[in-house]
């Protein structure tokens, strides 16, 4: 996009997703990604050796395979419904604005798409990454990549940067709506499948001690505000509320794991513990991807269903992620409106 409608700009962020699902593109997504020391964060030297080495070079082949299969005529799904949704939000947003769309690694790049930004000379810009939940490894990345581009401009427009809106009325009501389309009393168990952070990660977010040390599963407070966890119990919570959902019918997991030491629940354990103890039909949510990506369509489409199959279980039913449903884009809407 090359031509300025209004005054304000809007960055949209979102994850990104190798250009092609050949090993060689796969390769170079993954070596950006997983070089981030927002995402691996351990020393440098530790990082290159383990991610250059060891990481990228075994699973690049594995993920390749994974991204061929959730590959369309479109593309990445996660790249087509960013576009989408950033071409709705452009229109439902009017004259005064102008949505761009960039994604934290691969294309298209912050760098390139913040420099097509500086040229139009906007008064003011809103930077919106498209995770509802803050995590360092995801909405941090977006706005540290954005502030290292930013700084180096002779002018420096007014900045407005959404960090997180998990409980945004909105974003709480697309999902909900995604709920319609199934019968909640048909499921014997309902999971709420956040992507996983390493623990480290969590912590990192208190000044002293460790966010075991506090009650994130249930509260959220002025300290954990921006803690991983305690938004995402604190978004299945408010989820929960409205679609009458008992405690006991649902838990909490968390998905895409690299080793032992992430966020527990693992949602792939909690998938075989479910069909061990009898469950026939989950239903899942994923309420951190907002566009559906590999991780949903995949890892809990056809991996969970497997595993679940393979311990006496039947169906194991993904809900939708929001992708371009219009509550989504109103939510976004309401976000750059600051309301
Ligand atoms: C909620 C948003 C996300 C957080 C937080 C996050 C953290 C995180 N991810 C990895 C490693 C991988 N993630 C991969 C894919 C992937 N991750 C997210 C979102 C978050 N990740 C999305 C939307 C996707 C799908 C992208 C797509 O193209 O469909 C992958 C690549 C796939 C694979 O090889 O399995 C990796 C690797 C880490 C290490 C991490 C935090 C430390
Ligand atoms: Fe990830
Ligand atoms: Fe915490």
């Amino acid at each position: 996009m090359n031509t300025v409608k209004g005054k304000t700009g809007v960055l949209l962020i979102n994850l990104g997703t190798p250009d092609s699902p050949s090993v060689g593109d796969v390769r170079s997504y993954l070596s950006q990604f997983l070089n981030d020391p927002r995402v691996i964060d351990i020393p440098w030297l530790l990082r290159k050796m383990l991610v250059n080495l060891i990481i990228v070079p075994f699973r690049a082949p594995k993920s390749a395979k994974v991204y061929k299969l959730v590959w369309t005529e479109n593309g990445s799904p996660l790249l087509y419904y960013s576009e989408k949704v950033r071409e709705l939000l452009d229109n439902a947003l009017g004259g005064d604005y102008t949505v761009h769309l960039a994604m934290r690694y691969k294309n298209p790049s912050i760098p390139a798409v913040l420099e097509e930004m500086r040229k139009l000379n906007y008064t003011r810009i809103v930077v919106l990454p498209m995770f509802p939940q803050y995590a360092s490894a995801s909405t941090g990345s977006a706005l540290d990549e954005v502030m290292r581009v930013i700084r180096k401009w002779w002018v420096i427009p007014e900045l407005k940067i959404i960090s997180q809106y998990y409980d945004h009325p909105k974003f709480i009501d697309g999902i909900v709506e995604r709920a319609t389309k199934y019968n909640l009393n048909d499921y014997d168990h309902i999971l709420f499948s956040y992507h996983g952070l390493p623990v480290r990660q969590v912590d990192k977010v208190y000044n002293d001690g460790l966010c075991s040390d506090r009650d994130c599963e249930h509260t959220i407070t002025q300290e954990n505000q921006y803690c991983y966890k305690a938004t995402c119990y604190a978004t299945t919570r408010l989820i929960a509320e409205r679609l009458n959902l008992d405690e006991s019918r649902y838990t909490v997991c968390f998905q895409s794991r690299l080793d032992k030491e992430w966020l527990e629940p693992f949602s792939d354990k909690v998938v075989e513990q479910k069909a061990k103890e009898g469950a026939k039909k989950l239903l899942v949510f994923s309420p951190a991807f907002t566009a559906d990506c590999l991780e949903t369509i995949i890892e809990i489409g056809e991996e969970y269903q497997e595993i679940f199959e393979k311990h006496g279980g039947e169906k194991v039913q993904l809900v939708e992620s929001l992708n371009d449903s219009p509550i989504w884009v109103e939510c976004l809407k309401e976000l750059v409106e600051g309301k």
